[in-house]
C-alpha cells in the first residue's frame, strides 16, 4: 500500500485541519462538518490527478475543445456515520460517482480488543471501480478492514484507494499488511502519533462521529 500523506505539504487544507482539532472551533458543529467536507473536496481533487484519462471532443457554441476526462467508475463507499460529511466533500468533486454505505461503530474496548459491529450495507456492482474508501479515522484499523470486506462482497474494485483525515501509524501498519500492493493507495491529510488506551489517536481531534452529530446511546 502507497501512503501519500497531503498534509506533509503546506496549504489550505492546514487551516481546515487546525479548526477541526481545535478543542474551542470543534465545538461549532455546522463547521466541524463543512471542515470535514472541505477536506474530503481537497483529497479527492488530489486524487483526480491520478486517475485515467481520455481525450473527449468538447462541442463548444464556437468549434471543438478536445478534453482528457476521466473514465473510471467511481464508487465512492463510506463508513456511517462519522464518515458522512466526508462523503459529501468526494461526491462535491466526483459529483457523477455512485456511493455505497456500511455502517460500523467500535464498542469501547481497548486496542488490542476493539469490537466493531457492522450492521448496514448499501452498494452497486462493484466489479471493475474504481473504489474510493473513505472514512475521517484511521485508528487500529480495525472498522475500515471490516467494511472493505463487506463492500466487495457486491464486487471486485479493479482499484483502491482508502481515503481518511486523520491516521495513526497502528492503523496504517494493519492496512499495510492486508493491502501489501502498491496498487492500493492510502490518502491521509495527517499521520499522529499514537492511539492511548482506548484506542482514540493522540493528538487526534477527539469523537468525530460525536462531534458531527451529537454522542450516541
Ligand atoms: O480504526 P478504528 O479503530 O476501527 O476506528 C475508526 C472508526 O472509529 C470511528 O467510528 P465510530 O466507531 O466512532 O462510529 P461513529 O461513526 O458512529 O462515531 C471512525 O469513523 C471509524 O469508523
Ligand atoms: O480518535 C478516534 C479514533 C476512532 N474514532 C474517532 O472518532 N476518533
Ligand atoms: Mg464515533
Amino acid at each position: 500500500m502507497k501512503v501519500i500523506n497531503i498534509g506533509q505539504q503546506n496549504s489550505a487544507i492546514n487551516t481546515y485541519m487546525a479548526q477541526l482539532r481545535d478543542v474551542e472551533y470543534q465545538q461549532n458543529r455546522p463547521l466541524f462538518r463543512n471542515n470535514l467536507t472541505r477536506i474530503g473536496e481537497v483529497i479527492a481533487y488530489e486524487l483526480s490527478k491520478t486517475l485515467t484519462y481520455t481525450i473527449k471532443n468538447i462541442r463548444t457554441p464556437l468549434g471543438i475543445k478536445p478534453t482528457p476526462l476521466p473514465e473510471d467508475h467511481i464508487v465512492i463507499g463510506t463508513v456511517l456515520r462519522a464518515g458522512l460529511a466526508l462523503h459529501q466533500g468526494f461526491l462535491n468533486v466526483f459529483d457523477h460517482a455512485d456511493s455505497a454505505f456500511v455502517a460500523a461503530y467500535r464498542e469501547e474496548g481497548s486496542k488490542e480488543n476493539m469490537k466493531i459491529h457492522l450492521e448496514y450495507r448499501a452498494a452497486p456492482r462493484l466489479d471493475g471501480s474504481t473504489f474510493l474508501l473513505v472514512d475521517p479515522m484511521l485508528a487500529t484499523g480495525g472498522s475500515l478492514e471490516l467494511a472493505y470486506k463487506a463492500f466487495i462482497q457486491a464486487g471486485q474494485p479493479s482499484k483502491l484507494h482508502i481515503c481518511v483525515v486523520i491516521a495513526a501509524q497502528e492503523g496504517i501498519d494493519r492496512l499495510q499488511k492486508a493491502f501489501p500492493s502498491d496498487d492500493v493507495t492510502l490518502w491521509t491529510a495527517a499521520i499522529d502519533d499514537h492511539l492511548n488506551e482506548n484506542a482514540y489517536i493522540v493528538p487526534g481531534l477527539g469523537d468525530a462521529g460525536d462531534l458531527s452529530y451529537g454522542e450516541k446511546l
